[in-house]
């Protein structure tokens, strides 16, 4: 048997979970191990290659996690924030890598994370992408170098099937922005404007978020004042960017001890 990190696609079916499955087996880096859907989905018991158009791989589609989780040394997941924590529950106990790319997770939610990063490895970034975990870095020089003269407002486009907003990334770079300038951005976040909102308050970072078609994923970030404005930008045309990082992720936490990463420990930025 090849010595290869084995690796389980959670969500295997969705939009992320095929581009998942094509680049972990397409890779040569990795061996697919598992490939996990939701109890009721019409995929449970097909093979996932068939289903992501490679031809069969062997590897059926389950709804139980645990046996897949048992023979894994990572897990990449993009799902839905509740089933994420039980799939960190689970990937901990097994010891395997949690590469987790959900977005929407409240704070809470978050912290809920912190047991299984005892026992395990957990990745996780609103977006794995080189540029844009470059981008936030961007960001925060530039939030750093100017005042509050400039207003920033980051704008996010994403298809119309997206569930959550402001997008994942949309924070990473709101986050980023705020710690340039030495602010919470709790404190100073401003999304969903809507009806007589009042002047824009001095010091604020404000979200827009537009959902329309296939748009992969796309962001600005503006620094706005009087004459002249700053845009950093960054577009995704195509999803095998986050899939990328996502395997990089899970292959470069393979030697690192429990605890939470991001991906700007991934890629060293
Ligand atoms: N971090 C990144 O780089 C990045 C990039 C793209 C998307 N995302 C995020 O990834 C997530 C998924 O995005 P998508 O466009 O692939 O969505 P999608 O709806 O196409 O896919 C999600 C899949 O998860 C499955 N799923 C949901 N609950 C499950 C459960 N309990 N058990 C097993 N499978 C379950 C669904 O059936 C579906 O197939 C979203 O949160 C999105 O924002 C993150
Ligand atoms: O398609 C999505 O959903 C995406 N989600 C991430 C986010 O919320 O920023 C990354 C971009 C694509």
């Amino acid at each position: 048997m090849s010595d290869l990190p084995g690796i389980v696609i959670t969500g295997a079916t969705g939009r992320m979970g095929q581009m998942l499955v094509k680049t972990v087996v397409q890779s040569g880096k990795a061996r697919l191990v598992g490939a996990i859907e939701r109890e009721g989905s019409e995929a449970i018991g097909q093979d996932i290659g068939t289903l992501c158009g490679l031809g069969p791989l062997g590897v059926l589609v389950e709804s139980d996690p645990l046996p897949s989780f048992a023979r894994a040394q990572a897990v990449i997941d993009f799902t839905a924030p509740a089933a994420t924590l039980e799939f960190a529950a689970l990937a901990a106990q097994a010891r395997a890598v949690h590469v987790i790319g959900t977005t929407g997770m409240t704070e809470a939610e978050i912290e809920q994370l912190a047991p299984a990063a005892l026992h395990a490895v957990i990745i996780r970034a609103g977006n794995m992408s080189l540029g844009v975990n470059l981008l936030t870095q961007l960001t925060k020089k530039v939030a750093a170098a100017l005042d509050e003269d400039y207003d920033i407002e980051v704008i996010e486009a994403h298809h119309n099937q997206k569930v959550d907003a402001p997008s994942g990334t949309a924070l990473m770079l709101g986050e980023a922005a705020a710690e340039g300038r030495g602010v919470s951005l709790k404190d100073v976040s401003d999304s969903g404007r809507d009806g007589i909102t009042g002047a824009r308050k001095r010091g604020d970072i404000g979200f827009s978020a537009i959902r329309g078609g296939d748009i992969v994923g796309e962001h600005d970030v503006m620094f706005a004042a009087m004459g002249e404005r700053i845009i950093l930008r960054h577009i995704a045309s195509d999803r095998s960017v986050f899939a990328r990082g996502a395997l990089k992720a899970a292959l470069w936490g393979q030697d690192k001890s429990p605890g939470q990463y991001d991906m700007i420990d991934v890629l060293g930025l």
